[in-house]
């Protein structure tokens, strides 16, 4: 028999990515909700207790209800797309690159918190340098991030695109998250193994999907005499073999003289950039992806289909 997924929320911009990249798959049973019931408890209670996995598309309280809807049912196994389980440890974090035995956690999880799209991009650069000892826990690190405006979902869409919106944003590019509290913090703490919270300063631009992270070093405040090379070489040695997460070659990265937030637009893929100039004291670490892409749709299928090997 196949199994059976469900999409809580599928008619979100999160629920119909995931979809369309579930369209034409013949190995999985896809149950559906009329876009016209999506609110309707009763009939989304059935659905997640007749599914195998059950993707939640949902914002944080209604995902925190869907997952209390099928807490006595253990056939059914969760993948939540939300902030509202990512630092809680009984849930596997999504995100299969970021150790070795991570895609093995996945597999044999029930359930699983799919990363965020900007933590994705800054627990990809910070995770590896953790590990490999350079990055000290109590660095201060910043984060400072652009993301394409369907990372806000369909309220944001619908303010960017329709000029006749009451809360029309015609702006080309605006900061937020102002007072430095995002929902992402914790998680970029937790999974960046920090001891100290990252400052984190979003942006969205006037495009649809991508995403640029940054995370620029002082290379002195590093631990073993690191440089641009070392700094390369652990991340490149971490993802090494991995096919989604690519480190760009050190001179490719020299020679480039811009990243275009929208490269990896409409793909599930993410690039890892060192920048600066062998010698000098600064290196700017940059992940290049698409926030519905690795940020968020392609990595909960990912995830999905972790689950439904393992
Ligand atoms: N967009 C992105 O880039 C990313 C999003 N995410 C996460 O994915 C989740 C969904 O976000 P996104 O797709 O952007 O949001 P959207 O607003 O585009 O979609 C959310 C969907 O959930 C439905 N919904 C809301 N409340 C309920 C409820 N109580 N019961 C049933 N359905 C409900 C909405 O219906 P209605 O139209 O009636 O409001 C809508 O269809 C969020 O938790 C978000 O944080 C994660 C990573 C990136
Ligand atoms: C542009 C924009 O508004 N982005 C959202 C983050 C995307 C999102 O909702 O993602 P998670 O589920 O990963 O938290 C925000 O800053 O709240």
């Amino acid at each position: 028999m196949k199994p059976k997924i469900f999409i809580d929320g599928e008619h979100g911009t999160t629920g119909l990515q995931i979809r369309t990249r579930m369209a034409g798959r013949s190995d999985v049973e896809l149950l559906s909700i009329p876009e016209a019931e999506r609110r309707n408890a009763q009939l989304r209670e059935d659905l997640l207790n007749s599914a195998d996995v059950a993707i939640l598309c949902l914002p944080d309280d209604a995902a925190k209800e869907a997952v209390a809807m099928v807490s006595g049912n253990n056939q059914v196994r969760i993948i939540d797309t939300s902030t509202a389980h990512r630092v809680n440890p009984d849930w596997a974090y999504g995100f299969a690159e970021m150790d070795r035995e991570q895609p093995k956690k996945i597999a044999g999880a029930r359930y699983v918190a799919n990363p965020g799209c900007y933590p994705t991009g800054a627990i990809g650069l910070l995770r590896p340098l953790r590990l490999a000892g350079i990055l000290p826990e109590d660095y201060p690190v910043t984060v400072n991030a652009v993301s394409g405006y369907t990372g806000g979902g369909k309220q944001l869409i619908a303010q960017m695109e329709n000029a006749d919106h009451p809360e029309h944003v015609a702006s080309p590019h605006f900061l937020y998250g102002l007072p430095l509290k995002h929902k992402h913090v914790p998680e970029m703490q937790v999974h960046g193994l920090l001891s100290r919270a990252p400052l984190f300063a979003p942006s969205v631009g006037k495009f649809a999907q991508g995403m640029i992270v940054q995370v620029p070093l002082y290379l002195a405040d590093l631990n073993g005499h690191a440089s641009l090379g070392s700094i390369h070489e652990a991340l490149a040695d971490h993802y090494a073999g991995q096919d989604i997460v690519e480190v760009v070659d050190l001179k490719e990265s020299a020679a480039l003289p811009r990243v275009d937030a929208v490269e990896l637009a409409d793909t599930d893929r993410m690039k890892l950039y060192v920048f600066g100039t062998a010698g000098a004291p600064h290196v700017n670490l940059v992940t290049l992806l698409d926030n519905l892409g690795k940020g968020a749709s392609g990595a909960a299928v990912q995830n999905m289909d972790l689950m439904l090997k393992g």
